[in-house]
């Protein structure tokens, strides 16, 4: 799978492409990630990515003309333009559902805003589908473009190791529940000991254990997730 991220601040991605997981997936060729500086498509004569509104008001906004030049040159470079996705605070919600539409795509292509964000004719143009991580106001969609791709690449087959799967995890498709609390070495800790059901080798045991505990915790902190009807997640 290939992730571009086009970005006025590629230099952000640098470490974070670094990070294990991810390392080791673009190390094994499951996923590429592409960071793109706007800046170089800023031809006009002073080279500006930003500017002031018109009609007034705080801040800047992000001139269309790199944006646009940046999206079309970064789709010709690839085998097909993929799916193009502005980062957004007025975006449709991430969720787990979403992720995994996602994790079925070829090509991603995140556009990261900044300022008072972009402007209105590179969505005419362009054309994108907004997503939003949460509702909240970020400085920029770089983290959010960060949040998409961990939770994408959990999902493609081969970068959790065979050890580590994603099926158990909170939110996985079909999975209304919350994980279950997790224990490992010593035992003891503090005074504290590990469930006594999980060091019995009764794996039905231990299954039923933690199928009870996810049903408790999801109860207890998101009885909303136990809310939602079977139609609406075929929506
Ligand atoms: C500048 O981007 C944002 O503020 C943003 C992007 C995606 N989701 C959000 N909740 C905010």
């Amino acid at each position: 799978m290939r992730f571009d991220v086009l970005t006025l601040f590629p230099e952000i991605f640098s470490s974070y492409l670094g990070q294990s997981l991810l390392a080791k997936a673009i190390e094994g060729n499951l996923v590429e990630v592409h960071p793109h500086d706007m800046r170089k498509w800023a031809n006009d004569k002073h080279n500006r990515v930003d500017d002031r509104p018109f009609g007034g008001g705080a801040g800047m906004v992000i001139r269309a003309e790199p944006v646009v030049e940046c999206v079309e040159a970064v789709q010709r470079e690839g085998s097909h333009p993929g799916r193009l996705i502005m980062l957004s605070p007025q975006g449709r919600r991430l969720d787990q559902r979403l992720v995994e539409e996602l994790s079925q795509e070829s090509r991603l292509l995140l556009l990261c805003g900044r300022y008072e964000g972009f402007d209105q004719r590179v969505s005419d143009l362009l054309q994108p589908e907004e997503i939003s991580i949460g509702d909240y106001v970020l400085n920029g969609g770089e983290v959010a473009a960060m949040a998409i791709i961990d939770a994408v690449i959990r999902l493609i087959p081969g970068v959790l190791g065979d050890e580590t799967s994603s099926v158990d995890d909170s939110f996985s498709s079909g999975n209304r529940l919350l994980e279950f609390p997790q224990y490992t070495r010593p035992r003891v800790y503090r005074g504290l000991a590990a469930p006594d059901v999980l060091l019995s080798g009764d794996h039905a045991q231990i299954a039923a254990w933690r199928k009870q505990q996810s049903i408790e915790r999801t109860k207890r902190r998101r009885a909303d997730l136990l809310d939602r009807d079977v139609e609406s997640e075929d929506e």
